[in-house]
């Protein structure tokens, strides 16, 4: 295989100032106006690039791919190929109802993560998603997550909570929310209730 870690460092670079622009707007509707450096180290301070692959699979109802989960960034950042495969939750339904996300071309799919949840005491949703594969196509995604850094705490911001609005999170250190996640196998949004106020 080809080494291609100068170009996922490249790709890395170049989708920085994406992810800048990205949270400055999100942020903004939280009354947070300026990314100082400990802010950033909050949203961005761990960023990473995973390379999924699918290989097609001929009962595609009997394998997992990805299972349900909300991804525990601030945002993720997904390039998808076009096979297709991806499904998102439809936020609310009791009975389970996935929407396909269809690739497009050129086009990049943005996940709100469970740090921006906690961060907006809720206002943003972290969505539910899976992955199913194809029964005659392999698939390839390439996400980065945008991460806190391990010893960031996170928690509801301040600028929201001004309002009198009450915390729904706790004050959590990432490094601890990260083990929490993967201590378990996926299940929905279950790792958010870990930081939640009960
Ligand atoms: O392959 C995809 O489209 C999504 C993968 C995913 O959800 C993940 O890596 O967290
Ligand atoms: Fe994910």
């Amino acid at each position: 295989m080809k080494n291609i870690r100068k170009e996922a460092i490249e790709y890395m670079k170049r989708a920085e100032i994406l992810i800048k622009r990205l949270l400055q707007v999100l942020l903004k509707r939280l009354n947070v106006k300026d990314i100082d450096k400990e802010m950033e180290h909050m949203l961005m301070g761990a960023t990473r690039l995973n390379f999924n692959y699918y290989p097609k699979c001929p009962n595609p109802e009997l394998t997992a791919g990805v299972g349900r989960h909300s991804d525990i960034s601030t945002i993720t950042i997904l390039l998808q190929d076009d096979s297709g495969g991806l499904y998102v939750r439809r936020e609310g339904s009791e009975a389970d109802s996935w929407i396909h996300v269809p690739p497009v071309t050129d086009a990049l799919v943005i996940n709100v993560g469970d740090v921006l949840q906690i961060m907006s005491n809720g206002l943003y949703k972290s969505v539910e998603h899976r992955v199913l594969p194809n029964k005659n196509k392999n698939r390839i995604s390439i996400p980065i997550f945008v991460n806190p850094g391990p010893d960031a705490i996170i928690g509801p911001q301040p600028q929201v909570l001004e309002t009198g609005e009450k915390p729904r999170y706790k004050q959590v250190l990432y490094s601890d929310y990260f083990n929490h996640f993967f201590s378990k196998p996926h299940d929905g949004k279950k790792a958010i209730e870990f930081a939640k106020i009960l």
